[in-house]
C-alpha cells in the first residue's frame, strides 16, 4: 500500500496580488470530510488544489502519494471533483461522449469505455441518455451526468464543490444517497450543514486559514453561533 489520504504541506497561494493560503497545512485521511466557511474563505480555491486543478506557489498537496498538480496523468485516476455549476465541467455536445471522454484519458480503449458508459447510464436507469445532447437536460440531470461521469473514473478521492446549489429536495437526496453509497473519501464543500452532520470531520475555513477542526458536534454549533452573531451586523465590509 502506498500513502493514502491527503497531505497539504504549508501551501501557500496569492491570487491578484492578495495571499489567499499562507503556509496552510492539513492531513486529511477520514472517509467523510466536510469543509465550511463564509463566502470568499477559500473553498473553492482549496477544492482546485486538491483537485490538481490549480497549484500552490508554495508547498505541496499529494492525495494518496500523488502530487497532483505535478502528475496530471496519475491525478486523474486519484481524485475526481464535482464542481458547483455542471457547465464548468462539460464539454461534450452528447451524454455518452461526456462519459467516454474521461475513461479515454485514462487509457481504457473504445470499446471497454463504451461498455463501461452504457453500464453506469442502466445503474442510474438512464439508458436512455446516451445519445441526448447534454444541453437539452436540467440542471439538476446535469449534475448527474458529471457525477456519473466521476464515478465511472473511479478516482480514490471524491471533491465535492456545493454540488447541490440550485437542485430540488428530491433530486439532492437522490445524489447524496448515490454519494453516501460511494466507498472513496469524500471532500464535501458545502454550506448546508445539515448534510455534513454525520461526517467524521468538519474543516471550518476562515479566510484561508483553519479556524476550528475536529468532530461535527464541535465544529459546526461554533460555526452557527458565529455565523448568527455576524449575521446580525448590517455591513458586508468583512465578506
Ligand atoms: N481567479 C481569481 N482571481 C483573483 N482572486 C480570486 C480568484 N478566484 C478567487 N479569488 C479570491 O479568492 C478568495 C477565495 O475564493 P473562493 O472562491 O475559494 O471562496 P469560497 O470559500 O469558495 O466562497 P463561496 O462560499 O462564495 O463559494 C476570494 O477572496 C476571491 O475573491
Amino acid at each position: 500500500m502506498g500513502i493514502s489520504g491527503i497531505q497539504i504541506e504549508a501551501v501557500t497561494l496569492s491570487h491578484g496580488g492578495r495571499r489567499l493560503f499562507d503556509g496552510l497545512s492539513l492531513d486529511l485521511s477520514e472517509r467523510r470530510v466536510a469543509i465550511i466557511g463564509r463566502n470568499g474563505a477559500g473553498k473553492t480555491q482549496l477544492a482546485r488544489l486538491l483537485s490538481g486543478l490549480g497549484a500552490p506557489d508554495a508547498g505541496s498537496v499529494r492525495v494518496h502519494g500523488v502530487d497532483v498538480a505535478r502528475d496530471r496523468k496519475a491525478a486523474l485516476s486519484t481524485v475526481g471533483i464535482l464542481f458547483q455549476n455542471p457547465d464548468h465541467q462539460i464539454i461534450f455536445p452528447t451524454v455518452e461522449e461526456e462519459l467516454t471522454f474521461g475513461l479515454r484519458s485514462q487509457g481504457h480503449d473504445a470499446q471497454a469505455a463504451a461498455q463501461a458508459v452504457a453500464g453506469m447510464l442502466h445503474s442510474f436507469g438512464r439508458a436512455d441518455w446516451a445519445a441526448r445532447p447534454v444541453h437539452e437536460l436540467s440542471q439538476g440531470q446535469r449534475h448527474l451526468v458529471c457525477l456519473m461521469a466521476v464515478l465511472l473514473m473511479a478516482p480514490r478521492v471524491i471533491v465535492l464543490d456545493e454540488p447541490f446549489a440550485g437542485l430540488d429536495m428530491a433530486t439532492t437526496l437522490r445524489l447524496t444517497r448515490h454519494l453516501d453509497a460511494v466507498e472513496q473519501q469524500l471532500v464535501h464543500i458545502t454550506h448546508d450543514l445539515e448534510a455534513v452532520a454525520g461526517y467524521d470531520r468538519v474543516v471550518w475555513l476562515d479566510a484561508g486559514a483553519v479556524r476550528a477542526d475536529g468532530a461535527p458536534g464541535q465544529v459546526i454549533p461554533a460555526y452557527r453561533a458565529e455565523m448568527a452573531a455576524l449575521g446580525g451586523s448590517d455591513a458586508f465590509t468583512d465578506l
